[in-house]
């Protein structure tokens, strides 16, 4: 593409591709001098050009001018970039019906529900924590929410490859750092917002205007925020919400509402409440925090076209979201669940819904840990937590990174008082340590690395077995 149509009165020269990392530029590549944490981008415009940039989009006044590009200079180089980025990409986000999730929990369960539900009539592509997949496609993600110039790629992709639609969890990290914004949403979903990252935000305030990003910047004509009426930011976002809202709920009047919750181990029924009807809804989907994620999709569907007898036909056999509420069953006389909890709502949620399933003069036995260089305040809020709901308490390691995995631990176990509770630093070890001490009507619960498949440890990513391996390895040991 020339760059000239890329920029107003900018030179004809070729350009092949879109980069703000000089490392990975290439011949005839524009380079964006973005602001980072730790650098500048600025910095980097020498390297950039050595590897083959032909045009530098900058804020900052340059003193040294690097001849062999051409140098543009702009008020917001993100800003440019995602403009440029839609452009380069031939505009992907118009041509697929856009479902942007945002919420501290519950991102990747209702865009792996839209995927499922409307994929067989309405191709759909989903980008977000667990893979990038579209078609036949399936990628490991470094990122939820991918940087913009890789997001506007894959879109292109999923156009190319036939998609009709793309489900998207958006971060709160992506909203702050504009990794959206070259994207038109027709749907924009809230789930949550409780205590998480503010390692990265400073402030809960902060960390909420983030997420409301997604909503003032929803202006697509027939646009629609679909937001949690129970969640106590509901007006907020209601008020900042470009496009008209619609809600969901259980407790409070929504134009979306469950009522008549009956819950088991195997699955949920309830009546949802909709214009003046009411739907029986029968789903496989388990624990109260599920109801609010399949409301969310069923009201994004409905609301974006879909029929919704036909939608509320499909709630009885949602595709299991990998590691999300996965049950692990072997045959075994004790339940075991794996799950992607990792913030103190998701904890309280899993440990709720345990206890809730569990024999009464059971035990409900945990195995978690928290993640090295992540928020620290939350790991002795995860200690308090087990030490409410957990009979047996293991702690173990979850990413430690560059952390001593016994200083984590000390740090949750400075919140447990009264329960039963050790150290096994080995995640392997200790889910065959939970499992072998659990008898019939036991509930085990293995929390924090859902379906991932690597631990983060002192020396970067190594491979790990997965909680769900692990887990059925040693019921069927135990079984004999
Ligand atoms: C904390 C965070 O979000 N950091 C992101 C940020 O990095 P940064 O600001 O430190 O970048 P920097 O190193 O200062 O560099 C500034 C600029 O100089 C460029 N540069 C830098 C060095 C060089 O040699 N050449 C060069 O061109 C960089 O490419 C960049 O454009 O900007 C980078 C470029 O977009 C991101 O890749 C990076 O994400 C890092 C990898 C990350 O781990 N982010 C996580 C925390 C994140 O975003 N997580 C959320 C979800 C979290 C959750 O829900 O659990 C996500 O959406 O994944
Ligand atoms: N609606 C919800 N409310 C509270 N907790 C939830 C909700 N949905 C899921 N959870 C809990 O949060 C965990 C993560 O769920 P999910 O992966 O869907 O969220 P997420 O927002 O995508 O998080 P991440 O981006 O970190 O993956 C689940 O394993 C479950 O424990």
């Amino acid at each position: 593409m020339r760059l000239s149509k890329l920029f107003k009165n900018a030179p004809t020269v070729n350009i092949t591709g879109l980069s703000f990392d000089s490392r990975t530029v290439r011949p005839g590549n524009i380079y964006f001098c973005l602001p980072g944490l730790t650098n500048d981008g600025h910095d980097f415009i020498d390297s950039a050009i050595k590897n083959g940039a032909v045009c530098i989009v900058h804020s900052k006044e340059l003193l040294n001018m690097a001849s062999g590009a051409v140098y543009i200079r702009v008020e917001d180089v993100n800003d440019a970039m995602n403009k440029v980025a839609r452009i380069f990409y031939a505009k992907p986000s118009d041509k697929l019906k856009m479902y942007g999730v945002t919420g501290t929990n519950g991102k990747s369960t209702i865009t792996n529900i839209i995927r499922d539900m409307i994929n067989d009539k309405t191709p759909c592509g989903y980008i977000g924590t667990i893979a990038i997949k579209y078609g036949d496609i399936e990628l490991q993600p470094n990122l939820t929410t991918p940087d913009a110039l890789f997001l506007q790629s894959k879109l292109a992709d999923m156009v190319r490859v036939g998609m009709k639609a793309c489900a998207l969890e958006v971060s709160s990290h992506g909203l702050a750092q504009h990794r959206v914004d070259g994207i038109s949403f027709d749907c924009a979903i809230f789930t949550n917002l409780t205590y998480d990252h503010l390692d990265f935000h400073g402030t809960m305030e902060n960390y909420f205007e983030a997420k409301s990003l997604l909503f003032k910047n929803l202006v697509k004509e027939n646009g629609v925020s679909i937001l949690n009426r129970d969640d106590e930011k509901y007006e907020a976002l209601k008020d900042c919400s470009k496009a008209r809202v619609v809600s969901y709920g259980i407790n409070k009047e929504a134009d979306y509402r469950a009522i008549n919750i009956k819950m088991s181990s195997q699955g949920t029924q309830f009546d949802l409440v909709y214009s003046g009807h009411m739907y029986p809804i029968k789903t496989n989907l388990v624990g109260n925090f599920n109801v609010y994620n399949l409301l969310a999709a069923v009201s994004a569907l409905n609301e974006t076209g879909y029929d919704l007898d036909k939608i509320i036909e499909k709630c009885s056999h949602i595709a299991q979201v990998e590691g999300r509420m996965e049950r692990i069953d072997c045959g075994q006389p004790y339940n075991v669940i794996v799950d992607f909890a990792h913030t103190p709502d998701g904890m309280e949620k899993m440990m709720q819904f345990g206890r809730s399933i569990t024999m009464p003069g059971h035990r409900l036995i945990a195995v978690f840990g928290s993640a090295g260089k992540r928020d620290v305040h939350k790991r002795k809020v995860f200690g308090e937590l087990a030490d409410k709901y957990c009979d047996y308490i293991i702690v173990t390691e979850d990413d430690p990174r560059d952390e001593d995995p016994k200083e984590i631990a000390d740090q949750i176990k400075s919140g447990i008082q009264n329960t039963l509770h050790v150290f096994v630093q080995d995640r392997y070890e200790a889910i065959h340590q939970a499992i072998s001490s659990a008898q019939e009507g036991d509930t085990v619960l293995l929390l924090g690395k859902g379906d991932e498949s690597f631990i983060y440890r002192e020396n970067g990513r190594a491979p790990w077995v997965g909680d769900n391996v692990a887990a059925k390895e040693c019921i069927q040991a135990n079984l004999g």
